[in-house]
Order: structure tokens, then sequence, then C-alpha cells
């Protein structure tokens, strides 16, 4: 059965937008963690956006389950990954304009690169994954650079327009999902999943994790939103 990693970039999204110390994407992680989740998620972007230098450092000591850390694969990012030591590292591409991950990364056209960073965290005792679109050729990239494991990038599926284009979508993760076990790598998947797209990918099989974000999180304000409420009506009613 696949395991549900939660990421909680979003609760820091909403933290720096104010610039306060709420909410805390610590915290939603110890939360989630209770409520059921197998893992945590964080994109520690270079540009430092939402989630900080400190949320990992706390969250590599009080994670419970498996803290997966996003980040670009720059030397920088890779001396922190190797400091706070997460349980596993996924190498994604970073774009300065982009408003979230736009694709899977060009394992392909940076294997001396990738080679050389994917060593340095495994050498550290770090797993690590890349995150890659649903493409034999950078899959088996994957597997010569020494990734342990992939994370199949599913926005483009989630984004599809019409059962045609999704379903098209879909045969190209089921094919990756096949790719990687034949290369004998680990497979997880991840990016734009929601209540609704995911049910067709979990019937594919084969997924040991996803790790979703932004349709929990969006859900958790709506979904707490009454009871936020009613507990400042008690106050100002002086209850
Ligand atoms: C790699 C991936 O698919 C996502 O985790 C994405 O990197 C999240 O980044 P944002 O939270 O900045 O959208
Ligand atoms: N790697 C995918 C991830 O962590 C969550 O992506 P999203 O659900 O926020 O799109």
């Amino acid at each position: 059965m696949a395991r549900l990693g939660v990421n909680v970039d979003h609760v820091a999204t909403v933290r720096q937008a104010r610039g306060t110390s709420e909410p805390d994407p610590v915290t939603a992680a110890a939360l989630a963690e209770l409520a059921g989740a197998e893992g945590i998620t964080v994109h520690l972007r270079e540009d430092r956006r939402h989630i900080q230098d400190r949320d990992v450092e706390l969250l590599a000591r009080t994670v419970k389950t498996r803290l997966n850390l996003e980040m670009a694969a720059t030397d920088e990012m890779v001396e922190i990954a190797l400091r706070v030591k997460p349980h596993c590292v996924c190498l994604v591409p970073e774009k300065r304009q982009e408003l979230t991950t736009e694709g899977g990364l060009d394992v392909l056209g940076n294997r001396d690169l990738l080679t050389r960073q994917v060593g340095r965290l495994v050498q550290g005792g770090i797993c690590v994954s890349l995150f890659v679109d649903p493409d034999r050729a950078q899959i088996e990239a994957a597997r010569q650079v020494g990734a342990d494991y992939i994370e199949i990038h599913t926005g483009t599926y989630c984004e599809a327009a019409g059962p045609v284009a999704r379903q098209l979508e879909l045969d190209k993760i089921e094919a990756a999902i096949q790719a990687g076990h034949q290369l004998g790598l680990g497979v997880n998947a991840g990016h734009g999943l929601d209540y609704r797209n995911i049910a067709p990918v979990l019937a594919l099989g084969g997924v040991e994790e996803f790790n979703i974000g932004h349709s929990i999180i969006s859900r958790a304000v709506l979904v707490g939103l009454e009871r936020a409420v009613r507990e400042m009506v008690t106050l100002v009613k002086g209850g």
C-alpha cells in the first residue's frame, strides 16, 4: 500500500505573507503525522520564498516518520542536506520566475552535475530521488547517475484538459512506473494531485509514496475555517 507524504510548503507561504511566525510548518508537520501521514516533504527554494533554513533544521530533529527535502542540485543545497541529514533528498529543477515546479529534471542534459551531487548525498547516507517527467530516457539517466528513487512528475496529467489528453498522460505515468521498477528504482509520484485526480493514479499501483501539498493545505484552510471563526466569535462575545 502506498504512503502519503504531506508537503507543508504552503503553510510557510501563509506565514511569509505576513513575515510573522505563524502558521508554523513545523507544527503543521507534527499534526500531519498525528493524522497518519507517513512522510513530510518541504521544498527549500533557493529564493527562500516559503520554507526557511530554520524550518528544515527543526523538521530534521522533530519529524518522526520520514523527512523528504526537495531542493535544487546546487552546492549550497547539498551542503545544507549533508548537515541536517533528512531521510531523503528529492532533486528538482528550479526557475526563479516560476510559481511552482514546472516539469521534471533534465537528467540527460545534466549527467555530470547530477552524478557528482547524487554521489555526495549518497556518501552522506541520504537516499536520493530525482523528480522526473514520465519519460523512459530520463528515468534510465536517473539510474545511471546513481539515484535510488524517481519521483514521477504528475503535473501534466493533473492539468490535462479532457479525458483523451488525461488518459494519454496516465498511460505515460504507467509506463514510467514500470520503467522505474525494471531499472530497480523506487518509484514515488507527486505534483498537482488532489482529492479527485488521485484515484486513477492510485489504481495503476506500483507507487511507493505520493507527495501531496497544495490540495491538502487548501482544503485545510476551508475545513478548518468554521471552527476558527466560531472560536473567535466566542472570544468577541466574551464567552
Ligand atoms: C517538486 C514538486 O513537485 C513540488 O514539491 C514543488 O516543488 C513544490 O514547490 P512549491 O511548493 O514551491 O510549489
Ligand atoms: N513533490 C510534489 C509535492 O511535494 C507536492 O506538490 P503539490 O501537491 O504541492 O503540487
